[in-house]
């Protein structure tokens, strides 16, 4: 049972008592796992970059991530939440995985998972490069089935391999297809722009099943036109998010490893997750940002605001469905 369903979440430290910059971070000044005993939402880092094809640094997103989440405050108006009331949201610490041995730290980090959810919690984890998205797949799907995927990226990241290795953050997405564990009736990547190996890459993509919302698609049809097709294709389906920090323009991330130029802003990528926030959202990442890339925390920023819409959204069907439950 989470501490939440006894009394009221406990919620982040406040800001108005003991200043933000002050003492360790944790996500949103949240409570630790280990202070709350359980969690509905469980903020997990991987400092793991041992899968990236260009510039390495991914490793120390998740805690550049955590420090910029500082800003943040208990009251989301976009949603009309206030997600760590909703719900008791607790930052996790980080999964330690191996830097030496891929395919060993993808098996820690689906251990890993697989625990966190035995707990009964959601997932919002804060990358790491791309290479984690598969094992965390793998373990929503044993607990949820084949789920729906919005993965949010420049990129594909369902290429077949680099260098002979499988399990790369260039390829998460064709692994997952290939072991059934995604609802090929509701694939999409949003943001895809900038160049690829061949035309065959696309060939390749829609035959697994993906749908694809360019970069371009978004400045041309908007935001919300954006998410209420992708909605549509999602209908009620226990659906995972991830979020490559690449979706965004350089100039909104530039602390990544792999930036292409053209892409989406901040603004347009909150605004599409809030009309997402009907979504049965299981679990999602914010993965691939790189901070000695970054510039002012403007990267870890966005991504810290991308991970509060995410935890918001999350928190406000755990309410509901705790309230249809009485
Ligand atoms: N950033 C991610 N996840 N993948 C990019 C792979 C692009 C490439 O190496 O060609
Ligand atoms: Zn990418
Ligand atoms: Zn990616």
């Amino acid at each position: 049972m989470s501490s939440s369903d006894q009394n009221t979440p406990r919620g982040p430290i406040d800001s108005s008592r003991i200043p933000r910059y002050a003492g360790p971070a944790t996500f949103a000044r949240l409570p630790r796992l280990d202070e709350v005993g359980t969690a509905d939402i469980a903020v997990v880092g991987v400092p793991f970059d041992s899968g990236v094809s260009y510039r390495p640094g991914a490793r120390f997103g998740g805690n550049a991530i955590r420090e910029a989440s500082r800003l943040l405050r208990p009251y989301n108006p976009a949603q009309d939440a206030s997600p760590f009331a909703l719900a008791q949201v607790a930052d996790a610490g980080d999964i330690a995985a191996n830097p030496f041995n891929i395919n060993e730290a993808v098996e820690t980090v689906e251990a890993a998972a697989d625990e966190l959810l035995g707990t009964g919690a959601r997932m919002m984890t804060l990358g790491g490069d791309h290479t984690i998205a598969l094992p965390l797949l793998r373990s929503v799907a044993k607990k949820h089935g084949p789920v729906a995927l919005l993965h949010f990226d420049a990129h594909l990241d369902t290429w077949d391999t680099y260098f002979g290795a499988e399990y790369t953050h260039g390829t998460p997405f064709r692994r997952a297809v290939e072991e059934g564990i995604l609802d090929t009736e509701a694939l999409s990547h949003v943001g895809t722009r900038g160049p690829l190996y061949g035309k065959q890459d696309l060939t390749d993509d829609e035959k697994m099943g993906f749908g694809i919302v360019t970069s371009a698609d978004i400045y041309r049809r908007g935001a919300d036109e954006v998410a209420d097709q992708l909605r549509q294709r999602i209908g009620n389906r226990p659906l995972y998010i991830s979020i490559d920090i690449d979706c965004l323009d350089p100039a909104h991330a530039p602390g990544t490893g792999t930036p292409e130029a053209g892409g989406m802003t901040s603004r347009e990528l909150l605004e599409i997750l809030r009309g997402l926030s009907s979504c049965n959202l299981v679990s999602a990442d914010v993965v691939e940002v790189a901070p000695a890339y970054d510039h002012a925390e403007i990267t870890a920023v966005a991504a810290s605001h991308t991970a509060y819409e995410l935890t918001t959204i999350m928190s406000r069907q755990i309410a509901e469905s705790r309230a249809a439950a009485q």
